[in-house]
Order: structure tokens, then sequence, then C-alpha cells
């Protein structure tokens, strides 16, 4: 199969899609892969170390795209890249879809094959995929929380930790998954006196056991929120319903209710937010205010880590990736119900349920389109 990786252009995103490494792996499996010029500079890869892999440069992406049969990317295409992806092509990235409607109508347009990284999923109901990249933006959260809580960055001017004599701040996380869980353990290593919500009693008995003092549990419902806000100095938002719109959990008129320099830091932004008054922001400017209140939304957190997210990405990525580009995509996804679950949009058709629900769009069972293809 022909692999083509293009160079990410939202705003500063430095991961890429594919190491030196993964170029040799596929190599070894007889496919070709070309990378756009420069696409590993931000994650530490010349394009010598590409070509001493295997790989071939090509200038431009127009290039990459024009002439792959599979593009692996990191993040979802934004719109000038609408254009470039043509009918039948296999992209292989996150889409995030449910929090796009403009990128959604894009694909199925430009009749793609569109495999969503963040619901490939497990038989145990894990994402693989999205996993590695909630382990980053989980501890990333508590430490970008710290930066926007102080005075200059228009927080509340309060230290995570506290200090001797002085108690810490309070941290509110809302959702107990991966984002939750390491978002918890960074924030309690800090010294904040951490509180993680969840509506899932299993996993918060788990949280309760794992652990340290300084972190509490509690059941996630309004009344609770609503309570926990009114004191909480740091709110990180954790919370998915996988492939679908996340639940405003905090909305609008709750903002009045925090103290003014609260920071809140909504992670769950790709999915549109849990957040009513998140939207998206990028690592050039990253928050704005509301009420007083500082909003860290962006979308792409690891993308500021790119040493450690890029290896982490595609330490995950490549296997599956691999096995689409020896078996196709109609083989792998019929086999594979990891990777099936992962299909969201084919050929101009919405398979992922949740997408459909966000948008109102008509539905069509991946099996049912597979099956066309068999
Ligand atoms: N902004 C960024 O750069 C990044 C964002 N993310 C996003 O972070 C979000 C969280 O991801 P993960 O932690 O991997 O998901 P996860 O599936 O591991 O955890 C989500 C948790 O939310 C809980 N939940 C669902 N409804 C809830 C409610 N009403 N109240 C409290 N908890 C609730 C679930 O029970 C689950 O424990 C996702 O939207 C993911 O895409 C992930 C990586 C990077
Ligand atoms: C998961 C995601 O959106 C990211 O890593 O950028
Ligand atoms: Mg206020």
């Amino acid at each position: 199969m022909i692999i083509g990786v293009p160079k990410e252009i939202k705003n500063n995103e430095n991961r890429v899609a594919l190491t030196p490494g993964g170029v040799a792996e596929f190599k070894k499996h007889n496919h070709t892969v070309y990378v756009q010029a420069t696409a590993g500079l931000g994650s530490g890869f010349s394009d010598e170390d590409y070509v001493a892999a295997g790989a071939q440069i090509l200038p431009t992406i127009e290039d990459v795209y024009g002439i792959a049969e599979m593009i692996i990317k990191v993040k979802e295409p934004i719109a000038s890249e609408y254009n470039l992806v043509k009918e039948g092509q296999l992209i292989f990235t996150y889409f995030h879809f449910a929090s796009s409607e403009e990128l959604t109508h894009a694909m199925i347009e430009r009749k793609a094959i569109c495999l969503a990284y963040e619901t490939v999923e497990k038989k145990d109901r894990s994402l693989p995929l999205l996993i590695p990249m909630s382990e980053v933006a989980g501890r990333m959260a508590p430490q970008e929380g710290a930066k926007y809580l102080e005075k200059p960055m228009k927080g509340r001017g309060i230290l995570l930790g506290g200090v001797p004599g002085v108690k810490p701040a309070e941290v509110l996380v809302l959702g107990g998954g991966i984002v939750g869980t390491q978002a918890a353990k960074i924030a309690a290593g800090f010294g904040a006196s951490v509180t993680i919500m969840d509506i899932n009693l299993s996993r918060l008995r788990e949280l309760d056991n794992i652990m340290p003092a300084n972190v509490k549990t509690q059941m996630s419902n309004h009344y609770n929120i609503k309570e926990a806000i009114k004191t909480a100095d740091l709110i990180i938002g954790a919370v998915l319903i996988p492939g679908a719109k996340a639940p405003h959990l905090i909305t609008r008129d709750m903002l009045k209710d925090m103290r003014p320099g609260t920071v809140l830091v909504d992670v769950a932004v790709d999915q549109g937010g849990c957040i009513e008054t998140c939207k998206p922001t990028t690592h050039e400017n990253p928050t704005f205010i509301i009420d007083d209140v500082v909003h860290y939304c962006v979308a792409n957190m690891p993308g500021a880590v790119p040493f450690t997210s890029t290896l982490a990405l595609t330490n995950a990525t490549l296997p599956y990736a691999v096995l689409l580009a020896n078996k196709g995509w109609q083989a792998a996804c019929s086999q594979n119900d990891e990777l099936r679950l992962g299909l969201n949009v084919v050929n101009g058709e919405v398979v992922y349920k949740g997408v459909a629900e966000a948008f109102n769009l008509p539905y069509t069972s991946v099996n049912n389109v597979l099956e066309a293809y068999a």
C-alpha cells in the first residue's frame, strides 16, 4: 500500500503520525511510505532520518494527499485540507467528529474512509488509541492549571500545594477515566486537595483504593457539582461518552457561583467540552475569561510536548496502521472488531451512531457498509 504522512498544520501541533522506526516497519511489509518534508522536525526526526528508514520525502502536502492510498495523521483535517482528501482514500487519525458538523459534512462529501483513532475500542471497552494522549493531556492539565492560577495569568493567585501553615488549593476533576486519573495523580503530587467525580461507582471504588490520601471521590451529579465549584480553585473537565458530544456538566449560569480567578481546564473540549462556555483554543492563545473565570480549552494539548506524545501515540497506532496496510481497510475492519469500531464515515455514509445523533444525520450500520465491499 502507498502510505502518506503529511505535516500537521493545526496551531502548534508538533506531533507526527509516524516515526522513522514506523517507516522501517512498513518497509518490512513491502509498503511504500511518503513523508512530507519537515513533518517530523517538531518531534526530533529529520528528513534524513526518514530517508534512512526507507521513506521518500515529498515537498508539499498536496503531493502527499495526491499519491497516498492511506493517510496517517495526528489531528483531524482542517479546512484547508478538506479538498485534498480523495474519494475512497483511507484517513487514519483523530477526527472527534461529534464536535464539528463542518468536518463531518466535509468528509461525507469527499467520500473518504474515515477511521478515527478515538473510537477504536477493545472488548473491555477501553480506547487503545486515545489512552496514550489522554495520559499526556491528563498529566498536563494540573501543570497548565497551576500556571493559569498565578495572578499575572489572571488566576486566583494560589499555589496548588500551599505551604506549611497555609491550605493547598482545591482541585475538582470531572470524570475519573484516563485523563481524570492522571490529572488527579499529578495534582495530588503537587500537594493539592483533590476531588474526583464520576457517575461510575465501581470506578470511584477503584480510584479510592489506588489514590493517595489527598484525593477524595464523590458521585457526579448536578447537586454535588454545584456545591463543589463554589470552593474549587481549579476544575478539570475529563468526561467522555465515546464518539458522542460531551454532556455540559457546568453551564453558563453556574460561573457566577465560582470565585473570581477560578481556572477551568476542559480537556474534553475535543468532544465539544463538558463546560458550556468552553470553546476550542490554541496553544498560541490558550485562555479566555468569562465572568472572571479563566477558561483553558486547548484541543490538542499533547501537541505541546511532542517528544513525549509522538512516541506514546505511535507506540499505540503503528500495529493497527500496519494491519490496515497489509490487509486493506475492508478486510482489516471485517476481521478486527477493534478497528471496525473506528470507522466513523465511509464513502459518504455515517457509520458511527454518536456522530449521526450529534447532527441528526442518517445512520448506516458499519456491517452493512462492509458487506457491500465483501
Ligand atoms: N484536549 C486534548 O488535547 C485531549 C483531550 N482528550 C479528551 O479527554 C476526554 C476524556 O478522555 P478519557 O479520560 O480518555 O476518557 P475515559 O473514557 O477514560 O473517561 C471518561 C470518564 O468520564 C466518565 N463520565 C461520563 N459521564 C460523566 C458524568 N456525567 N460525570 C462524571 N463523569 C462522567 C466516565 O464514567 C469515564 O470514567 C475525551 O473527550 C478525550 O478525547 C484526550 C486527550 C487529549
Ligand atoms: C486526543 C486528542 O485530541 C489529541 O491528542 O490531540
Ligand atoms: Mg463569579
